[in-house]
């Protein structure tokens, strides 16, 4: 990475790690690069984000954020359920002059509008994988690519999330592992492979009530 995007990227640390509200429970610029900012990134390759993303539940805005600085060619869509936290990430996106992203305070399952709008769909602790994929996979187009970041214990939810798969008809593409600071990661990369089924995402009680 550039130092100029390493710059950026430990600016918009540093008002996180401060934030009045609880974004995140690291307080240390540097731990917060790593856990935060490597996290989001180091999976990542090239030619994965397309032309326009979607984070789902990005909370701090991770790991929209640090997409949006590394690939500044692509435009972001970040979305969170939280008012205060989506208005304070999008103040500091604002502050750091970050124009290709964008802010919006919604449950996404509500967001009938955006569906299979994006080339890349992202999520990082939001849901468990049978519930996340719900909450994504709508949103990308055909062909497109959507990348769950999970830990070491991935392979149980994946047990679990087979029916999903096959429901929201996407394919298990890459998984790839890496660490950071010694924690054991994974993003798992699915492509979505055919035209989503119009009830798909169902309502978030209907969703974690049955999950699919
Ligand atoms: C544990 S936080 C994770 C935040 C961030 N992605 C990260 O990795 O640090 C989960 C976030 O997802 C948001 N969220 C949960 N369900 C959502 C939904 N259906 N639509 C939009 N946001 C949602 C919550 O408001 C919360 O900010």
């Amino acid at each position: 990475m550039n130092f100029e995007k390493k710059q950026v990227i430990l600016k918009y640390l540093k008002e996180i790690i401060n934030a009045p509200l609880n974004l995140t429970a690291i307080k240390e610029l540097e731990l917060a690069y790593q856990l935060l900012a490597m996290d989001s990134l180091i999976p990542l390759r090239e030619n994965d984000v397309g032309n326009n993303f979607l984070d789902v539940g990005t909370g701090g805005g991770v790991p929209g954020v640090f997409i949006g600085i590394m690939f500044e060619n692509s435009r972001g869509l970040l979305v969170d359920s939280s008012r205060k936290k989506i208005d304070f990430v999008r103040e500091v996106c604002n502050k750091l002059n970050l124009n290709n992203l964008e802010f919006l305070n919604a449950r996404i399952e509500e967001k009938k509008d955006l569906i299979e709008k994006f080339d890349s769909v992202f999520s990082r602790a939001v849901a468990e994988l049978r519930v996340i994929l719900e909450l994504t996979v709508p949103f990308s187009k055909v062909g497109g690519k959507i990348f769950l970041y999970k830990g070491k214990n991935y392979k149980e939810e994946l047990d679990n999330a087979q029916n999903a798969i096959k429901e929201l008809n996407v394919k298990l593409r890459e998984i790839r592992e890496y660490n950071i600071l010694e924690k054991e990661r994974v993003l798992l990369v699915f492509e979505k492979a055919k035209e989503n089924d119009p009830k798909y995402p169902r309502r978030f009680n209907k969703i974690l009530k049955q999950p699919l």
